[in-house]
């Protein structure tokens, strides 16, 4: 017996006082087991309404036992604290509800989480998602900051983003939710359960699942060990009470998890477990009604022209994950308008849908997250989540729909997010006897027809944009589409990060150059309308028609006749899209290059009625996802074309001038913030510009720096692929998440980085009166210490660990640290000039031989490039005797990675 305390009667013993109520006489045996055959096939609502009562007197209602104590020593109950009939009685009617081992009853959601928490250990970790409720990451940080515990921060529905951070030595608690709140992303709770327990045996797996209940879902049976509830939602429904369940499948668990209720005294208070009780029986009477109207709010936002995320709509890109584990969509959804402010009026003039937290009751509710329950993350981790500050979030309740659309209706007019459209019949709404009886494809309807007698509000030049674009998309326009006189050839160069990778992130500088890998694209005009995207390297090959994207969600307002682009993302954009490319069966390379092409084709056509029809085809000699800014080597390519296809900037005759690459850097920054999640801009910084840099992001109010530095290139380097891929956005994240949680670790390692760059600035900028060899003995001691830092942030690998431990023994005593974002992709290692070519020749064998790929790179070299004059396209003689011209396109693809670099050359002159 671990723990000497008394347990609360668990529900297995379906003790419920029995002694106490026991008043009916005894059932024969065989009619009690008949009895519990067919109550164990009842439906959901049978089971909310029917609670296992055995009351003295006969009560149908469970009486409350306001008692703090009980008299006598041997009765099941002596101090509330530790149990009580009231709350028996609830957690017994739970267990059912959850199909659990034992529930428990606690006094609030976030106690819940409390007391599960308590079960990890300084030093071990909890995983936990991105897109939380605001007093979930309040208590994660704490724990993190004060309990020693190591608190990430990852995309939890998506089993590439957790599994780098399992293992079996790693004891780990992984926090699901599903869907999230508020953006409503769905994880696959089955196959992610059963990889993390493939991963790590260990891990606790927890689940949020507030946002169903036990009616939608039941994530015991999905392979979770713990289950929590906030009990003041759905199960209460009536936001009159406070309460929280845990619902666990193993004895153990339920063990450690009472002792710990018992210990704290958070479990919940008597006359609460009554109205829990009460507000149980009718939840899914309740539910039903709340998800009918959901879906149809759902479907008249979308109607709207709205991006609405909600997993009931056909639009939800994991609709199906869903419906695999959950029996309906839920009653919460939320969408965004476009604009933070506009979104506040459209709040403010709801009257019907009160302004207000939580969700789950028979009242509908509509907030703004980030203004209210998403308030305590702050504006730069919300933004880094991808939480749009304009977001709406809607928790639909029994209301009529038809007076809940029609209140919405009203706010969105009010706020100025839709106008009424003057070109439909009619803007009167007729009231239908009883939208309930009539069949769903009726409500639809009855929802549609009243979504079109408005539409979205756009500006008057907007809206002229938007009717040519749909005109020219359908083909009927008089409207000469323009087309592109020729092919566009560029280039761009992937870049080294010297010292201060990730530490550039959070604004400390970093020394990077370019380096002699680059990555090539041709844009080729096609007549058809259509957007293209070829990539050799990734077997990438896909089109869109033009007039499928979604300009509807084209951000309005803002300067959109200025050539630089936005700082910021649209979310709204950006979700649709990658909607939009989720349906393509393309790798994830493809999707990120996919989306950037055409979020940053649409941003610039935004300004140009007349879009070009384009193929963007691609290919590198850059090793992708390495750490060598393959992926802003990708953006400037797609930046710098689409720039002089849309005629933002014109094609160079003497190379790119700095305000010219100012402009293309700006695009650049845009697509790797989709690449990136939260790139510093030092990568598309010596993208575009080339040659060497020391770098420091503007942040906080005070202003960036970009310095280029000249004595950088005669350093030789040997750059070693470990060929463990990796994914820079989610590296970054994991740093993000180690600051917020242990700011008092990884502030001082900044601030250390940051004496190495600054020290390294000085070494290479070409003015240091340093001798030759003690500067190269200098900056091999920097490596060394940065890479030490890199390790203490968490992004080495045991990869890049073995390249450190060959090239810093003897008998060859360099110095190599990461390049880039680490977890896997590069190292680097200084060769010092003396260095003989043998002991070169014999280290890359080594390197080889342990199964990595050396590179010796040459540091420095051009920026963005533009082929000038091309030589007259490649003829060749057809069958019939007739000249073919064979575009760049095919030259490109049919180069190869050895050979792209020669095929460049002999295209004709190339400027920078
Ligand atoms: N040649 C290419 N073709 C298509 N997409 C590419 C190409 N090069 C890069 N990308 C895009 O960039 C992504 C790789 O970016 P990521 O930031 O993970 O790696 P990296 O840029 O090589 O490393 P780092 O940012 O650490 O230097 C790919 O998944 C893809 O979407
Ligand atoms: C890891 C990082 O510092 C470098 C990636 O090449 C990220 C960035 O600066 O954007």
């Amino acid at each position: 017996m671990p723990f000497a305390v008394r347990y609360p009667p668990s529900p297995s013993e379906t003790s419920l006082a029995t002694s106490i109520f026991e008043t009916t006489p005894a059932k024969s045996v065989s009619e009690e087991e008949a009895h519990l055959a067919r109550s164990a096939k009842w439906q959901f609502s049978t089971l909310c309404a029917s609670v296992d009562n055995k009351d003295q007197y006969g009560s149908s209602a469970v009486p409350i036992y306001q008692t703090a104590t009980f008299k006598g020593m041997d009765g099941p109950y002596d101090y509330t604290r530790s149990g009580n009939p009231t709350r028996g009685a609830l957690e017994a009617h739970l267990a059912k509800l959850y199909g659990a081992h034992a529930c428990y009853a606690l006094s609030t959601g976030m106690t819940c989480l409390d007391v599960i928490l308590r079960l990890v250990k300084p030093g071990e970790t909890v995983l936990a998602g991105d897109d939380l409720y605001g007093g979930t990451n309040r208590l994660l940080t704490y724990i993190g900051t004060h309990g020693g515990v190591d608190v990430r921060h990852v995309d939890t529905t998506r089993l590439d983003e957790l599994e780098p951070h399992l293992g079996p030595g790693n004891k780990s608690m992984v926090l699901l939710e599903s869907p999230t709140n508020p953006l409503l992303k769905i994880a696959d709770i089955p196959t992610i359960c059963a990889a993390v327990k493939a991963a790590a045996p260990s891990a606790l797996i927890v689940v949020d699942n507030t946002m169903m209940s036990p009616y939608l879902q039941r994530p015991l049976n999905l392979g979770a060990d713990i289950v929590y509830d906030s009990g003041t939602k759905y199960l209460s429904g009536h936001h009159d009470l406070m309460a929280g369940i845990i619902a666990v499948g193993e004895p153990e668990v339920a063990k450690s998890i009472a002792f710990l209720i018992n210990a704290v005294g958070c479990g919940l208070a008597p006359f609460d477990c009554f109205l829990l009780l009460r507000g149980i029986k009718t939840m899914s009477v309740r539910m039903d009604r709340q998800i009918a109207t959901a879906e149809l709010v759902a479907l008249y936002l979308h109607e709207l022209g709205f991006l609405v995320h909600y997993p009931g709509l056909k639009s939800h890109p994991k609709r199906d994950i869903h419906y695999k584990q959950a029996t309906g969509a839920g009653a919460v959804l939320s969408f965004t308008t476009g604009d933070k402010s506009l979104s506040e009026k459209v709040v403010g003039s709801a009257r019907l849908w009160g302004i207000s937290v939580s969700f789950g009751a028979v009242n509908s509710l509509i907030s703004m997250p980030c203004l209210m329950s998403h308030a305590s993350i702050s504006a730069a981790v919300r933004a880094e989540r991808g939480l749009p500050e304009d977001l709406i979030r809607l928790c639909v309740g029994i209301e009529d729909p038809r007076d809940l659309i029609d209140d919405l209706e009203h706010s969105l007019f009010a706020g100025g997010a839709i106008v009424p459209d003057l070109s439909h019949p009619t803007l009167s709404h007729p009231r239908m006897a009883n939208l309930y009886e009539l069949g769903r494809e009726h409500r639809e309807h009855w929802v549609i027809e009243r979504a079109r007698a408005y539409k979205r509000s756009l500006p008057e030049n907007a809206i002229q944009k938007l009717v040519d674009g749909v005109k020219r998309g359908l083909g009927f326009s008089s409207i000469p589409r323009k087309q592109l006189a020729n092919e566009i050839t560029v280039s761009a160069p992937g870049k080294v990060i010297l010292f201060g990778e990730h530490a550039v992130v959070h604004g400390v500088t970093a020394i990077a150059s370019s380096v002699d890998l680059r990555c090539y694209a041709v844009l080729t005009p096609r007549s058809d309308h259509k957007i293209a995207l070829e990539a050799s390297d990734s077997s990438i090959e896909l089109e869109w028609d033009i007039s499928a994207l979604p300009w509807n969600l084209l951000p309005l307002g803002g300067d959109r006749g200025k050539r630089e682009a936005d700082k910021e993302l649209d979310s709204a954009l950006l979700h649709s899209i990658e909607a939009l490319v989720e349906d393509s069966n393309v790798n994830k390379t493809g999707k990120g290059a996919s989306v950037t092409l055409l979020y940053t084709y649409m941003l610039m056509a935004g300004n140009d009625v007349n879009a070009p029809g384009v193929t963007l085809t691609v290919s590198s000699t850059l090793p992708i996802g390495a750490g060598l800014g393959s992926s802003a080597a990708y953006s400037t390519c797609v930046s710098t074309s689409l720039l002089l296809a849309h005629s933002y900037i014109d094609p160079p005759k003497n190379g790119f001038d700095p305000a010219t690459r100012d402009v293309v850097d700006s695009w650049a920054f845009l697509c790797e913030k989709i690449l990136h999640g939260n790139p510093s801009g030092i990568d598309n910084a010596v993208s575009v510009r080339g040659g060497a840099v020391a770098f420091t992001r503007a942040m906080g109010g005070r202003a960036g720096g970009l310095e280029g530095l000249h004595g950088f290139s005669s350093i030789r380097l040997l750059l070693t692929n470990t060929l463990v891929p990796r994914d820079t956005k989610s590296l970054v994240a994991r740093v993000s998440a180690k600051r917020l949680a242990e700011p008092e670790v990884v502030d001082p390692i900044l601030k250390s980085i940051q004496t190495i760059s600054d020290e390294a600035k000085t070494l290479l900028s070409g003015t240091s009166d340093v001798g030759r060899q003690a500067l190269v003995l200098r900056l091999e001691t920097l490596i060394r210490q940065n890479q030490v830092y890199l390790t203490q942030l968490g992004v080495s690998h045991p990869s890049l660990e073995m390249i450190v431990a060959a090239t810093t023994g003897e008998p060859f005593n360099l110095a190599t640290k990461l390049t880039g974002a680490g977890g896997g992709g590069c190292a680097l290692t200084l060769i010092p000039d003396g260095f003989s070519e043998t002991s070169l020749q014999a280290l890359m064998e080594d390197l080889t031989n342990l199964g990595f790929q050396p590179h010796l790179t040459a540091l420095g070299g051009s920026g963005v490039g533009f082929l000038l004059s091309p030589t007259s396209d490649e003829r060749i003689e057809s069958d019939t005797g007739e000249g073919m011209t064979i575009p760049k396109r095919s030259g490109l693809r049919d180069a190869g990675s050895d050979g792209l670099a020669n095929w460049a050359e002999s295209l004709g002159t190339w400027v920078y």
